[in-house]
């Protein structure tokens, strides 16, 4: 008793005064549980609600366990909330695993009781051997994170917490208390089988290390409570230096400074991926393992200016030059080809727009690559705005020879997802004339030479 006492105190698992709802399957943990705040009851002014599900997994049987639960509480005057369930139809309907969809309605029970009740608290029998199960079963997964903490002592649940005054015990104390308090629990025989992984933890590692250490159900559990601890205080550092490191950030897609990101710890590079993909994903696909991220940590360290990673469902991770995309947009190839009137104005795909118009004028300046000077007297017409096609080159201003325009977009760090959609000006003999906003080729009429200029300006939207 005076363990538990101290482990409700000292983690402020519930107050004095409150009103605590206790899940009670009518198996040894819990019916231990009750027994045990029971006991408490009257010292601490507690008002305790059982609540109990009937599965219906195995008829009778089950239907007996419920009328058990029901006994149990009349007889030490315990309000008791009890609900059968056709946990096999909601598996059906909603096409669950038997044992996902009797947590759910499990928990679904919980929340209307606790709000019937207007209590924050529920109590559940989990103990040192679940968290010693539990916290082995998520590293051979390769959980990460808080996951690796295990059965948390405390944690928010509906419009309070979850509670597990038990985590402190072994299934053997649990079992003593009820051979020496006379409760006569009920055993579920599914508990038995080997099938479930969680069962084979159960039967073939617990008693290895429970031979090598009696004790290690604590160890777990301060493995847990400081693990915690450590990562609730890494996840804080961790959102604020990704603060500094975000550049975009939407429900579709996040952006960030790749020079500024590597600048920090790896720990917290790490947890800023993460972060980035809770975000994202909202719920993490079982898929995804810390195989991504590290293949992704790869990509950024190394010196090749682009590359990409596909992530299961349909995310894709942009690495190009400074700045790293993770993004569910589907970037088709948006090609393109207008006819550019003179005079008119084209708006483009990418966010831009192209104005041409005819202006008469001895002298007209042209400074940068954002407009462009035709002749009109030896233009060959028509004029035409086009995405990139494979082999383009350009006889660029000022330089002999011709470029590839895939090299210009290199060189000038264009991000590889907007070099499809960027515009190329040509004209009626094939010629490429510009690259709007990045290069000028040698047909550019020189300022001064006529008295009349088609004009071209290239501006966002
Ligand atoms: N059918 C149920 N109705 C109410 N609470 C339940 C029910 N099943 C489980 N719980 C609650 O969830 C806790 C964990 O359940 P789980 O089935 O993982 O453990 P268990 O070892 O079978 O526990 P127990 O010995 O109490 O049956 C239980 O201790 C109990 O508090």
């Amino acid at each position: 008793m005076e363990k538990f006492y101290t482990l409700i105190q000292k983690h402020q698992l519930f107050e004095k005064d409150s009103t605590v709802i206790v899940g009670v399957s009518g198996g040894p943990d819990s019916l231990a549980l009750l027994h045990l705040l029971v006991k408490i009851k009257e010292k601490w002014n507690l008002k305790l609600v059982a609540a109990h599900v009937d599965h219906m997994f195995r008829g009778v049987q089950s239907e007996e366990e419920m009328l058990f639960v029901l006994d149990f509480c009349r007889e030490h005057q315990i309000t008791c909330e009890a609900k059968q369930i056709d946990v096999t139809a909601y598996a059906t309907k909603h096409n669950l695993s038997s044992q996902v969809a009797s947590r759910e309605c499990r928990y679904d029970f919980f929340k209307e009781v606790l709000d019937k009740y207007e209590s924050s608290s529920l109590a559940l029998g989990h103990h040192g051997d679940d968290q010693i199960e539990t916290i082995l079963m998520r590293m051979v997964r390769g959980s990460t994170g808080k996951a690796l903490a295990g059965i948390q002592l405390k944690r928010k649940f509906h419009n309070g917490y979850i509670i597990r005054p038990l985590l402190g015990y072994t299934k053997e104390h649990i079992l003593t208390y009820c051979r020496d308090q006379q409760l006569m629990p009920r055993f579920d025989p599914s508990n038995e089988k080997t099938v479930y992984t969680r069962n084979r933890f159960r039967k073939y590692v617990l008693p290895f290390l429970k031979k090598e250490n009696p004790l290690v159900h604590e160890r777990f559990q301060y493995f847990s409570e400081t693990l915690l601890e450590d990562e609730t205080y890494l996840q804080v550092l961790t959102k604020e230096h990704m603060n500094t490191v975000l550049k975009r950030k939407e429900t579709s897609a996040v952006e960030i400074d790749i020079d500024r990101f590597k600048s920090l710890p790896l720990p917290l590079q790490r947890r800023g991926i993460q972060l980035i993909l809770n975000y994202l994903y909202g719920n993490i696909p079982t898929s995804l393992s810390s195989i991504h991220i590290e293949s992704l940590l790869t990509l950024l360290s190394q010196d090749h200016p682009s590359g990409s990673l596909n992530y299961p469902g349909g995310l894709k991770v942009i690495k190009s030059y400074q700045n790293c995309l993770f993004t569910f947009e589907q970037d088709e190839v948006k090609e393109y080809c207008f006819d550019l009137e003179i005079p008119s104005v084209i708006i483009l795909p990418n966010g831009y727009k192209i104005t041409c118009e005819l202006i008469k004028n001895d002298s007209i300046e042209s400074i940068g690559n954002k407009s462009f000077l035709l002749n009109p007297k030896t233009l060959v017409g028509p004029l035409i705005v086009r995405t990139r096609e494979q082999g383009d080159k350009i006889k660029l201003k000022g330089m002999n020879g011709r470029k590839k325009v895939k090299d210009i977009f290199i060189d000038e760090k264009v991000p590889l997802q907007s070099r499809y959609s960027w515009p190329i000006v040509e004209d009626g003999d094939g010629n490429i004339l510009w690259l709007p906003g990045l290069k000028k080729s040698i047909f550019e009429a020189e300022n001064g030479s006529v008295d009349e200029y088609v004009v071209l300006h290239y501006k966002e939207l």
